[in-house]
């Protein structure tokens, strides 16, 4: 069995992931194929030592990968499939597209293929993502191990069984890295407001968001109790808390916010 890769589509989340092969030593270079379009993100995979093609039909016809990693947009899956209808057989397929389900898969590559779906986020480019994974049964024991390994190489890698949760897994930890970055934004732009000069204010708010995030991933105790930790009787955080927490407010921000990723990704999965 041939550790040969296809990686379609090299954008945002592909190019993460490819980084995490290559940094991590999974994957020799020689062993990847990426199929891109755009030529300028085309040259950035090369330039890591991968072999690049623009299309498809490009693709040595022995190539014979072990697995096809389809990394391009929702909305362009119906047409990408086709092409590559020719490596079903002993490869599995792996989709990290929003919404799409296996159903969609197996219509254009065959009811026998095995399919697996990820839910990876940006973070991976950095080996610090977070990847759920749903697979259907003709996805053989070795081949599950074989790319858990890969997964496991850009973070924390869990996986689900029932294929209707991965939804609600893309509005928390696909779509939540933007939540979060929008926090640092929203920060930042607190601190000008309250008298600090920009690059000090980024400063703060990033390296606060990077070190409570590292604190509570280490620490043994809860979100909440670090929370207390931080929140003196009478406070200084007592008095931001209560703007936040009061009436739920910020609670309830997140959940509307959470509920409508959500559902956006039940809709691409019916376009
Ligand atoms: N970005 C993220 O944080 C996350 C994204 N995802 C999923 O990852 C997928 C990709 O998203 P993202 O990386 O952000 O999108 P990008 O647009 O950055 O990347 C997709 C790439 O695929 C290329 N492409 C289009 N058609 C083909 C084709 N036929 N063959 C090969 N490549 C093709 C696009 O080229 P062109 O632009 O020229 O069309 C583009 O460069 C989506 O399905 C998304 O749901 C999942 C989790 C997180
Ligand atoms: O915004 C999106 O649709 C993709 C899926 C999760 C993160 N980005």
């Amino acid at each position: 069995m041939s550790d040969r890769v296809v990686l379609v589509g090299c954008g945002n989340m592909g190019f993460a992931m490819l980084k995490g092969w290559l940094d991590s030593g999974a994957l020799e270079p020689q062993a990847i194929h990426v199929v891109e379009p755009a030529a300028m993100l085309r040259q950035r995979a090369g330039e890591l030592g991968v072999h690049t093609v623009a299309e498809a039909g490009e693709l040595s016809a022995d190539l014979n990968p072990r697995m096809v990693l389809i990394a391009v947009k929702p909305q362009a899956m119906a047409q990408v499939l086709p092409a590559y209808t020719r490596f079903a057989g002993d490869v599995t397929f792996v989709s990290v597209a929003a919404g799409i389900p296996v159903a969609l898969f197996e219509k254009h590559l065959g009811d026998k293929a095995a399919i697996m779906r990820v839910m990876p986020n940006t973070p991976a480019a950095i080996g610090k993502g977070m990847l759920v994974v749903y697979r259907n049964a003709h996805v053989t024991d070795a081949n599950a191990v074989f790319i858990n390994g890969l997964l496991k190489t850009s973070g924390e890698v869990a996986s689900i069984a029932d294929e209707s949760l991965m939804d609600a897994v893309t509005a928390i930890s696909g779509s939540g890295p933007a939540y979060v970055f929008h926090f640092i934004e929203c920060l930042t732009d607190a601190g000008v407001t309250v008298g600090l000069d920009r690059d000090l204010a980024a400063l703060l708010a990033m390296q606060t968001v990077y070190g409570a995030g590292a604190l509570a991933a280490q620490s043994h105790e809860s979100p909440t109790k670090l929370r207390e930790q931080v929140t003196s009787p009478n406070g200084t955080t007592a008095a931001a808390l209560d703007v936040l927490m009061s009436e739920d407010r910020l609670e309830d921000l997140i959940t509307k916010a959470v509920e409508a990723a959500k559902k956006r990704s039940v809709e691409l999965g019916k376009a």
